[in-house]
Formats: structure tokens, sequence, C-alpha cells
């Protein structure tokens, strides 16, 4: 396997909560890796440290570049993002008063070349970029299904549609590794099915995922390995199949006593 990720030891304390101690694992280029794990078991934060937002407090995070692994620890998040890193958050974060399309314009930026001076003097290459940008948005929406709601208002937008929006919005930014935080919470079960072929043709451009989610039929329809987190520790790795059965897994997901239940 070529890994395009590798944490290596990661823990971050927040004071004296330890929500993440030494969790290494690696992500291999091109699949889907489930990350589940009980509520508070630390899957947020480490989408937070990879992303950029929270750097962990120790362990080394590697990034495949063009030269090879890199250390990519402590960079901020656009320029996580600028690397190829998007993500979704679990609590939907759009700009409801604007529409659909500028959500996702406003992503695209930062593939671009505009600066200031330009956009004031409205150029020609200032208006040609502009047309690239909305195309390449209208690309997107495409992509997930809500090219004929571009000009409504994000706020007015079915849940469902409303995380859909989320993942064209992350898109936009063309990444290589995708961090889906909780994408199907609040889906009726059509809305769900919907998501299981966006992430799969997601991943067939290409595009490495990595999903929190509590929808266990989902996690283990879509993804070939886990990684389960506890109290902000790695407790296995594996197979959907294996998992399933693992004792500790188990023991973490039903307390004490449910392995021999
Ligand atoms: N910014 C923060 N400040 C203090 N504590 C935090 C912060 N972010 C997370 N925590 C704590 O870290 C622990 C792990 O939280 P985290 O949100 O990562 O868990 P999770 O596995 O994503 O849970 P859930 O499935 O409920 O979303 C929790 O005890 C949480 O309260």
């Amino acid at each position: 396997m070529t890994p395009l990720l590798e944490l290596d030891r990661i823990s971050k304390r927040f004071g004296g909560l330890h929500a993440l101690a030494d969790v290494s694992f690696t992500v291999a280029c091109g699949e889907i890796l489930g990350l589940i794990g009980p509520n508070g078991a630390g899957k947020t934060t480490l989408f937070n440290c990879i992303s950029g937002l929270h750097p962990p407090s120790s362990g080394t995070i590697l990034y495949a570049g063009s030269g090879g692994l890199m250390r990519i620890n402590g960079r901020k998040p656009e320029q996580m993002t600028a690397l190829g890193i998007a993500r979704t958050f679990q609590n939907i974060r759009l700009f409801n008063s604007l529409t659909v399309l500028d959500n996702v314009r406003i992503a695209r930026h930062c593939r671009t070349h505009a600066n200031f001076v330009r956009a004031v003097l409205r150029t020609r290459f200032q208006r040609a970029e502009e047309q690239a940008i909305v195309e390449a948005a209208m690309e997107r929406l495409r992509f997930v299904g809500l090219a004929h709601h571009a000009l409504a208002d994000a706020g007015n937008l079915a849940y469902g549609d409303q995380r859909r929006l989320e993942i064209a919005r992350a898109l936009a930014t063309e990444p290589r590794l995708l961090l889906l935080d909780e994408p199907a919470a609040g889906m009726n079960p059509r809305e769900t099915r919907r998501l299981v072929d966006l992430i799969q043709a997601i991943v067939a451009t290409g595009v490495t995922v990595i999903l929190i989610e509590h929808d266990m039929k989902l996690v283990m329809s879509i993804c070939r390995r886990l990684v389960v987190l506890d109290h902000g520790t790695h407790i296995a790795e594996g197979p959907p199949a294996a998992i399933r059965e693992n004792p500790r897994v188990i023991e973490a997901y039903l307390g004490r006593g449910a392995v021999h239940a």
C-alpha cells in the first residue's frame, strides 16, 4: 500500500484531559478508512489535528508530498487545504444567507491567483478567473447533484442537501484527502443511500477518504478497513468483519460484561 497519511503517536491534551493518547495508524492512497468509536473517543479531535485546527500536543503527522512523506504538524488550516486536505464538520458550517453556488465559489478561491489589486481593477485576468471559478463550482454542484439549487440560499436547502453542499465545498478545494465528520448524521435512509453512492464516486476520482460515522451499517458497507478509538486511544484496526467480533470494541461500545453476555 502507498501511504498518503501516517500518524505516529499523536496525542492531544486539553488541560488535564487526554483527548488523544499515542494514536498511530496509516491511511493508504485511494482507500475509504472508517474512524469509529463511542462518543468522546477523540475522533473529531483527530480530524482537528490533521486539518490544522488544533495542532497535536505531541506526535508526528506525515503526509505524502511530491518529494515523499513530509512532516506537516503545526501547519495552519489554510496550509493544510493547500496541501490537499479538506474536511466537513459534524455541525454543518455553511453561509446560510449566501447562495449554494457562492458557498462553493468561496471555497474555490484557495486554488486561484486573485489578489486585491487585480480584484479592484477588474482586469481581464481577474474576469477570466472569476468565470473559471463559477464553472469549477458548478461542476462540483453537478457532481453532488445540487446544480439545480445553485441560486437558492444555502439555508433553505433540505438537511441532506446541506450536507452534500458541505461536501461540494470541500471538493472545490481539489483535495487528495477528504475528512468526512459524520456526513450521514440526521439523514433519512434515502439520503444515506445517496451519500454512499456519492462517497464511492468521490473515491473513484482518486480522492482518499477518512470517514467518521456512527451509522455502523454505512461504515461496514463502505469501508474495507476501520480504526477504532476509545477514550483517546487506538484500540483496534482491521476489516469490518474482524472489528465486529473484536472483544475490546464490543466492550467499548456496550460496556464491560457485554463480551461474555
Ligand atoms: N476544544 C476542546 N477543549 C476541551 N476539550 C475538548 C475540546 N475538543 C474536544 N474535547 C474533549 O475531548 C474529548 C474527545 O472529544 P471528540 O469530540 O474528539 O470526540 P468524538 O469521538 O468526536 O465524539 P462524538 O462521537 O461524540 O462526536 C471529549 O472528552 C471532549 O469533551
